[in-house]
């Protein structure tokens, strides 16, 4: 079938609109029509090259959702009309990882997720003949897309997909960074490094968590009343201060605070956040996704005094167990969405999503088909 769709032919040139190809699901995998998608940092530092997983001609996206169209063979979970989130994370219920307890980094998919084929090694998107690569087993920038049937939510009908497909990514990673990796108890103290999409999921989950202090840190102070909003009760801005971020951040709290989180994807920062945390049980929390070949660096040190570094990945949550219930509390008022959706554009603009990102002037754009 034919399916309009945003395609990432180079890297660093802008998405075209185009009509694709979508060849049917085959065993499962399912055939889903997207009608919404939101567009995250990670949709635009793969764009810009600097992504070592990075396959070109592609179709991008991962922050969707959308409704089952067709299943293939032996595809069971879901059905025709169903309401679905694509996930990232796949969830198998099966694999080492799965049955551990300990993760939510299912492999089921993982190996051939990463070269942007389907489980079967092959693509199922094309353009003039030509195959056109799937991203983050998800591809949410065309109106059709092929999921493995391991990589859906199944979600209540009735939620607004214009605001729960932020729970693809952004919103559920910096939740879960606070619930499951991080778990932020009552009173105590956050820093949030970046307030993007994911930093401030990560305020509201520290809030969530009855943190105390909540300290949002971004070079742009128009993030700051949003931050607020959220419950950060203090901002800063590094440009503020002539000493390194991490000396402002001890200097304010005494020893460091109890919980720091990296949300921008820059190897300083991270050292920054983990520099910032309290001695002898701080911990600091990786979100961002560093440009390929860069390392993280700090003292030995910091770390035999008892500080922590850890990382997350679509914040430890397991979607498909976890998900639905998500998007019932997104119902129910309990997470908050529509902050996030600064701007909503037809497909046809997905570009300006990006402008809007990279100056700083929006927190999620929501495409619509
Ligand atoms: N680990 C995961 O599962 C996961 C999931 C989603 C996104 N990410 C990554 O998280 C990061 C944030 O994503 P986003 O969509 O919120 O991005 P974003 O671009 O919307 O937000 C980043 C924020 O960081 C601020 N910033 C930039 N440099 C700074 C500095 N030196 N000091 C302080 N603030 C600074 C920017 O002003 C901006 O507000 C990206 O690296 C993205 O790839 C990771
Ligand atoms: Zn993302
Ligand atoms: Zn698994």
């Amino acid at each position: 079938m034919k399916s309009r769709a945003a395609v990432a032919f180079e890297a660093g040139k802008p998405l075209q609109i185009v009509e694709i190809d979508v060849a049917p699901p085959q065993a499962g995998e399912v055939l889903v029509r997207i009608t919404h998608t939101g567009v995250c940092h990670t949709d635009a530092f793969t764009l810009s090259g600097d992504d070592p997983e990075g396959i070109f001609p592609a179709v991008l996206g991962h922050e969707g959702a959308g409704i089952v169209v067709e299943v293939g063979e032996g595809v069971t979970s879901v059905k025709p009309g169903d309401h679905v989130i694509p996930l990232y994370t796949a969830e198998c219920g099966q694999c080492l990882f799965c049955k551990s307890g300990k993760t939510n980094l299912c492999v089921a998919v993982r190996a051939t997720q990463g070269k942007g084929v389907m489980p079967d090694g092959t693509t199922r998107f094309s353009y003039n003949g030509q195959p056109v690569y799937h991203y983050m087993g998800c591809s949410t920038f065309s109106e059709y897309t092929v999921v493995a049937e391991v990589s859906l939510a199944k979600v209540n009908p009735k939620a607004n997909p214009e605001q729960v497909c932020l729970l693809g990514c952004g919103v559920t990673t910096g939740l879960g960074a606070v619930k499951n990796t991080a778990k932020v108890q009552p009173g105590d103290s956050v820093a949030v490094f970046g307030l993007g999409g994911i930093g401030l999921a990560v305020i509201q989950g520290a809030k969530m968590a009855g943190a105390g202090r909540i300290i949002a840190i971004d070079t742009n102070p128009s993030k700051f009343e949003l931050a607020r909003t959220f419950g950060a009760t203090d901002c800063v801005n590094p440009k503020d201060h002539d000493k390194p971020i991490q000396q402002v951040i001890v200097e304010m709290t005494g020893w460091g605070v109890d919980h720091s989180f990296e949300c921008i994807g820059n190897v300083g920062v991270m050292r920054a956040a983990l520099e910032c945390a309290h001695r002898g049980w701080g911990q600091s929390v990786i979100i961002g996704v560093a440009g390929a070949g860069q390392e993280i660096s700090t003292r030995p040190f910091q770390l035999v005094t008892g500080r922590k570094w850890l990382g997350t990945a679509f914040g430890g949550v397991k979607g498909r167990t976890e998900l639905p219930g998500m998007v019932e509390d997104a119902m129910a008022g309990r997470i908050q969405l529509a902050p996030f959706v600064t701007h909503t554009m037809p497909l046809t603009e997905i570009n300006e999503a990006f402008d809007l990102m990279h100056a700083g002037k929006s927190i999620r754009s929501v495409v619509y088909y």
